[in-house]
């Protein structure tokens, strides 16, 4: 029986102990028992109840007062990261083995941890060996993604996770409840971006030729391939919430034993693309899990993603 992890990341203060607290809680109406590990070895708030507590294991404080180690807080973190990697065994004893699993983990919100540092992704083998299957959530904070340029280190920054953990990840944008009616207008722009357009509307402020071809080049590779998406997340919207549910159940094919759900659509008022299918976020869910689980064969490299999809919906 497979158990389903969701890793909850994204840089410090986009809101992951908030969304553990409104997932489990979301779950929780719904009759779905789910637990929250706390991996932020530096957390002083979260009100979720926790399943295991990192800092039972090793403490930013700790670290930092040590006499042979002085690290300071950032350094400290991730000392106490590298440490857990080396530990797993506390997992195991605090996981336990119940059967159907559903465990969020908040993760610290260093951002080295995401792009090149190796333990995150060492916590995925670990979970995967214990047949955990694991979506990626990677929250960004939406009052930092109303300009172009900000929008495109928020993508580099989901895209680093996504390369560096190899797993299906759904990408989130937080705080939208603090969003005015214009802004909200105005960032759906950005949940299914055309990365050609934003380039083209923002080239005038780049001076340098140079600069200006290597982000033209950036935003082409993330268009090209339909890598990055957003969806919107307000914990205040349940059938929000929702949505961001069932896309990550299907991406772990989560209840594939109990009867098949499709991920409910909401009405897109973007209006910007033109081929509907492409900006339907079962469509998106759809795409991150043939690629991770591989459960239509590519080697052809000519895979219609449109065909194998509308196959999909059919059956
Ligand atoms: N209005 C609103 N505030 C939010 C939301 N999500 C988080 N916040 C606030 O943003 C602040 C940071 O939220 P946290 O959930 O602690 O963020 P975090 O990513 O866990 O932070 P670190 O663990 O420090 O990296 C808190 O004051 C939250 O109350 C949201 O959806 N709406
Ligand atoms: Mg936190």
């Amino acid at each position: 029986m497979p158990r389903f992890a969701q890793l909850v990341m994204g840089p410090a203060g986009s809101g992951k102990s908030t969304y553990c607290s409104t997932m489990v809680q979301h779950l929780g109406t719904l009759n779905r028992s789910a637990q929250v590990v706390n991996l932020d070895p530096a957390a002083e708030h979260f009100d979720y109840p926790v399943m295991a507590d990192i800092r039972e294991l090793i403490q930013v404080d700790d670290v930092m007062e040590d006499p042979s180690l002085r690290f300071g807080p950032n350094g400290g973190l991730v000392f106490c990261m590298e440490y857990f990697a080396n530990n797993f065994d506390w997992l195991d004893e605090s996981l336990g083995h119940v059967e159907d699993d559903y465990i969020l983990f908040d993760c610290p919100g260093q951002i080295e941890l995401y792009t090149h540092l190796p333990v995150m992704k060492q916590l995925v083998e670990q979970l995967q060996q214990r047949e955990f299957r694991v979506c990626g959530v990677f929250l960004v904070d939406s009052q930092f993604m109303v300009e172009s340029f900000k929008f495109i280190s928020g993508v580099m920054a989901a895209l680093s996770a996504m390369v560096l953990l190899e797993i299906p990840q759904i990408n989130i944008m937080t705080k939208m409840d603090l969003l005015s009616p214009k802004a909200k207008k105005e960032i759906e722009k950005y949940l299914d971006p055309d990365m050609y357009a934003m380039m083209e509307d923002n080239s005038d402020n780049i001076r340098s030729k140079k600069f200006q071809s290597l982000t033209k080049a950036i935003c082409g590779l993330i268009d090209d391939y339909s890598m990055v998406r957003f969806m919107p997340f307000d914990r205040t919207d349940e059938e929000g919430v929702n949505m961001v549910l069932q896309n990550i159940d299907f991406s772990i094919q989560y209840g594939e034993d109990l009867e098949f759900k499709e991920p409910k659509v909401k009405k897109q008022t973007n209006t910007t693309k033109p081929n509907r299918k492409r900006s339907d976020a079962n469509y998106y869910a759809f795409i991150i899990h043939v690629w991770f689980l591989q459960e239509v064969d590519d080697d052809s490299g000519d895979l219609n993603y449109d065909e194998a999809f509308q196959d999909k919906v059919d059956s």
